[in-house]
């Protein structure tokens, strides 16, 4: 006969059976993430961008969560990491693109070249000539190759001669790898040139208004591999001239151009260090989940 006390054994059950439950190990959302701490190197000397504290809200929601990172001039640095993590929420507050977010809420000191990008005096233009942007799909207007290129130049007052303008869009064509393919029709439709052709174009656009740095947000995800290969040895010829922040859901894209890759998670930046470090050894284990694979 059980003489146990039947609360006992039914306890001891209970212990038994949540034992035989396996614990997930290594699930991401379990892992505690102190906010401002990141490992790696997300610091430089003399950097282009000194961004400190940076939390971005849209309504009660924080989608950044105290970030600090400095970002080199003339680096490519690669902002990585599972989906919602934040990274296009970051890229566009270093031009002011989320100002049209009514919602959204940025707090923090945010320096280009030790001016506040955010300061209430700001002309937001400048800045978005000084900090261009390149987007996930092409975005050509609807006028000539020509007139695409030509647009920025004009209506910042860049050329006052024919003459100028044309050296500007042959140049900036010329720097996107596009001049070959372009010079002889210069005046036809900017979309019906091939999607490749068109994010080329979207560089060039960018370029012509002699831009510091440009924010590339998956600027291949709606590309083939033959055109993707064409913008990312672009990336790499460009940073000898600008600074490149790009944002990409190819681990192998940034492999393959940045200097320096920062991980995101949950709007935390986790880690930032050399490409090849984050790739080979990475010092987070977030990162490491995230690289080999468990989850993203
Ligand atoms: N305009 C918006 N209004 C409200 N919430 C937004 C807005 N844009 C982004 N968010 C939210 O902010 C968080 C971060 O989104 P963000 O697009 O920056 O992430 P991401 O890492 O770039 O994602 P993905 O890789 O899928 O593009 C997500 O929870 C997203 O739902």
């Amino acid at each position: 006969m059980n003489t146990m006390n039947p609360s006992i054994t039914a306890e001891a059950d209970r212990q038994d059976q949540r034992a035989a439950i396996p614990v997930p190990q290594d699930k991401p959302e379990d892992t505690v993430l102190e906010e401002g701490k990141t490992v790696g190197t997300p610091f430089a000397d003399d950097p282009k961008f000194k961004l400190r504290n940076v939390s971005v809200s849209y309504g009660a929601a924080r989608a950044i969560k105290n970030i600090s990172l400095d970002i080199a001039r003339n680096e490519v640095i690669a902002f990585i990491g599972p989906s919602g993590c934040g990274k296009s929420t970051f890229l566009r507050c270093l031009n002011r693109m989320n100002d049209s977010i009514d919602i959204c809420r940025v707090e923090g000191q945010l320096m280009l070249d030790e001016e506040d990008i955010y300061h209430s005096k700001r002309d937001v233009v400048e800045l978005r000539a000084r900090v261009g942007m390149v987007f996930q799909k092409p975005n050509p207007f609807p006028k000539s190759i020509y007139d695409n290129v030509a647009y920025g130049p004009r209506i910042h007052g860049l050329a006052n001669r024919k003459t100028d303008l044309d050296d500007i869009v042959e140049n900036s064509l010329r720097k996107a790898g596009l001049w070959d393919e372009a010079k002889d029709r210069l005046d036809s439709i900017a979309t019906g040139m091939s999607g490749g052709q068109q994010q080329r174009l979207c560089i060039a656009r960018a370029i012509a208004v002699s831009p510091e740095v440009i924010l590339m947000d998956e600027p291949c995800s709606a590309l083939d591999p033959i055109a993707t290969a064409r913008i990312e040895e672009l990336i790499s010829n460009m940073a000898e001239s600008y600074t490149i922040v790009i944002v990409t859901h190819s681990m192998q894209q940034a492999a393959r151009v940045a200097h320096r890759t920062a991980y995101f998670h949950l709007g935390h930046l986790v880690e930032v260090n050399e490409t090849n470090k984050v790739f080979t050894a990475p010092e987070h284990e977030l990162t490491e989940s995230y690289i080999t694979g468990r989850f993203g």
